[in-house]
């Protein structure tokens, strides 16, 4: 049998203390003692053992108890100090899913002629807690639809796209949805829109407009007018797909990050053509003014950075002469181009620009920009993109206004050229691209009060210093009435613009929903709006705009141009001091309000164009009542004697003075 483990432990014990050189008396002590001992390392075992899951546990508690209090700290820190709006922005941020994006292009027909694409793209979105999947399907604008050989394709484009509604479907679930541009529903329910009433831009849609799609399908390495290269277009592509969600959520980190944000004070508007920028440009000039802010203001008192020629750094008053440390605010009629605005500007500035719906905005510069080449013998706007576009000749100087105009300021070529459609949707998606690295915000003027609460935001402006009236605008006696067949060829005409209008619209409300969200930007409209009225109601005699002929004030008479009678307004009579120096300043038009700026950074300077432009009047006065007279003398022996004095008084309007305003030639003699 085998000897039991304890009995042999004893053993063992004994025969190592015998091993061992030492005293008797540990030997007796351990053999006698084993037992006890035995029982004595086992306790002291368990002891051990105890002590240690003890020891484990009460630091698991304490982890834990510090970890909750953190979080306590975190979220009374944010209750507390975070005011509501940042707060819900924080919790927008966090709420937020990560988009899942997937894209799928697929070509019906191919190799025929009359290619079409059906452009998909699936966007899983968290709505009210459900994972909502979005099926965005857009018919693209840029499809080529021509039969082959039949129609030249210069025409087809219009015949195409004229026949072709450029707008995207959105399902979701089972809702079907137009969507598009407000106009695009005002057409479909009153069929003009001319009248006032179609002229709604709704204070907010029921749903927005989602991502228009502008994706390409093959890389090509080619280079941006603005001097990036893309090196492939489905770099392009995916910039512009990420800016849709990464974008707008980085720009607004800073602010959540330190529940309090600070006002920016560098900025560059691109002051884009009938947009409602000079409303734009006078919120900017009345903030910078307030503020001694310093303007980038065109060299030698004109009202634009030399348009329409590319910005130069040297078109700005003061840079070369290093009269001041940096410029605060750019924001005068330029053609965009980045490198040389970076020159000027300091590197945090930010940089925003308004597009508006080509169709409405068409019919603006038909008006206004009547006597350009390319409108100048056309009886109408239908009568030109029917007929007079045949012979539109892109060489003669502001025919740009005709086409494209967004692009071109932008900084693109706006000539649509023997491009294929493929092509066509290259340069777009590169344009947006472009647009979207340069610019951090993109404003759309039909929604203009939602604007000013995004601009608001982006720039960490007070409501009241967005507050405005509605600068520049036609009386309504030279508004016209467009047919939707009619607005369906401007978009076709201005396809390069209605792309950019569509895209950007888009990105407008994505960024609505993850910065503010609908029923927050509803509310600061609403108080935007109050805002206004009151202001209306403490500053202005009529109520609103009157035609020039009613302005009581020369020195407020707004800038009168082409076919188009601008309105102005009448300030009520009476006013304190202060009230009436915001009220005036909130009414003085565009050109006024550059000269008054000009003359505050500039005083010598202007000065001397002062003295400059009172002499060239007089001699230009002297010289026409010498001509008048010569004229006259040779009326008495010529038949030809009446288109003397019509012939002075045109070359008069045409005349450069610091009030002159959008037009080429003039400015053509005046590049530095
Ligand atoms: N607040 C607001 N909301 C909506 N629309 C507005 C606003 N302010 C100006 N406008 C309209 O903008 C048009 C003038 O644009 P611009 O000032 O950019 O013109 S310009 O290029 O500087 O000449 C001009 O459009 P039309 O009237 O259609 O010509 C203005 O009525």
């Amino acid at each position: 049998m085998p000897a039991s483990p304890r009995k042999s432990t004893k053993r063992a014990l004994c025969l190592i203390t015998s091993c061992l050189p030492c005293t008797s008396w540990l030997r007796g002590v351990l053999c006698s003692h084993i037992q006890s001992l035995w029982i004595g390392l086992m306790a002291i075992t368990v002891l051990c053992v105890a002590i240690q899951i003890l020891g484990v546990s009460w630091q698991s508690r304490n982890e834990k108890n510090l970890s909750d209090k953190l979080l306590n700290v975190r979220f009374t820190i944010d209750f507390q100090n975070m005011p509501t709006m940042e707060y819900q922005i924080w919790e927008r941020l966090r709420s937020l899913p990560a988009p899942v994006i997937e894209e799928e292009v697929t070509s019906l027909e191919e190799g025929d002629s009359r290619q079409q694409f059906e452009w998909s793209k699936t966007i899983a979105e968290r709505r009210d807690g459900r994972e909502v999947p979005v099926k965005i399907v857009t018919e693209h604008p840029l499809t080529n639809n021509f039969s082959k050989g039949k129609v030249p394709r210069k025409e087809a484009w219009v015949k195409l796209l004229a026949s072709k509604e450029s707008r995207s479907k959105v399902t979701m679930g089972n809702d079907q949805q137009l969507l598009g541009v407000p106009w695009s529903v005002a057409l479909r329910s009153e069929g003009t829109l001319g009248h006032p009433a179609n002229r709604v831009y709704p204070t907010l849609p029921q749903k927005p407009p989602s991502t228009p799609i502008t994706y390409q399908r093959e890389s090509t390495k080619s280079h941006t007018p603005h001097g990036t290269t893309s090196s492939s277009i489905h770099s392009v592509h995916s910039n512009s797909i990420d800016s849709l969600a990464a974008r707008p959520i980085s720009a607004v980190k800073p602010e959540v990050a330190t529940s309090t944000c600070r006002p920016k004070n560098h900025i560059v508007f691109l002051k884009t053509h009938k947009t409602a920028s000079s409303t734009i440009l006078n919120i900017l000039y009345r903030y910078g003014d307030s503020r001694n802010l310093t303007f980038a203001l065109p060299l030698n008192q004109h009202s634009q950075l030399f348009y329409p020629y590319f910005f130069a750094s040297h078109f700005v008053e003061g840079i070369r002469s290093h009269s001041f440390k940096e410029f605060h605010i750019m924001c005068n009629h330029m053609r965009f181009r980045k490198t040389e605005v970076r020159a000027v500007m300091p590197q945090d500035t930010f940089y925003f620009s308004i597009l508006r719906n080509p169709v409405a905005m068409m019919e603006s510069i038909f008006i206004y920009y009547k006597s350009i080449p390319a409108f100048h013998k056309a009886k109408s706007l239908d009568d030109f993109l029917n007929n007079s576009w045949h012979s539109y000749n892109t060489s003669l100087s502001n025919n740009h206004y005709a086409r494209n105009i967004l692009t071109f300021d932008f900084g693109f070529d706006n000539i649509v050229g023997a491009e294929t459609p493929e092509e066509l949707e290259i340069r777009v998606a590169r344009t947006i691209g472009a647009i979207e690295q340069d610019f951090h915000l993109i404003l759309i003027s039909e929604y203009f009060d939602e604007s000013m609460i995004l601009l608001k935001h982006a720039l960490c402006w007070s409501l009241d210093d967005l507050v405005s009236f509605r600068l520049n605008s036609r009386s309504e006696r030279t508004r016209h009435t467009l047919s939707l067949s009619t607005a369906d060829k401007i978009r076709a005409w201005n396809n390069l613009d209605w792309q950019l209008y569509l895209h950007f619209n888009a990105t407008f409300w994505r960024r609505v929903d993850i910065t503010i969200g609908r029923e927050e930007m509803r509310q600061q409209v609403f108080l935007l709006q109050e805002r206004r009225a009151q202001l209306a109601k403490t500053c202005l005699r009529d109520g609103g705009a009157v035609d020039p002929s009613q302005v009581k004030d020369a020195g407020l008479q707004p800038f009168q141009y082409g076919a188009a009678i601008i309105q102005g307004y009448n300030l009520n009579p009476g006013l304190d001091g202060p009230t009436k120096t915001l009220c005036q300043k909130l009414i003085t038009p565009e050109l006024q309000y550059t000269d008054i700026l000009y003359t505050k950074q500039f005083p010598e300077l202007a000065a001397k164009h002062k003295l400059a432009a009172k002499l060239a009047n007089s001699q230009r006065q002297n010289g026409s009542a010498k001509f008048s007279q010569n004229r006259l003398r040779e009326a008495r022996h010529s038949r030809t004697a009446r288109n003397g004095p019509r012939h002075v008084q045109n070359q008069n309007i045409l005349l450069p003075t610091a009030q002159t305003k959008h037009i080429a030639p003039r400015i053509d003699r005046n590049l530095p």
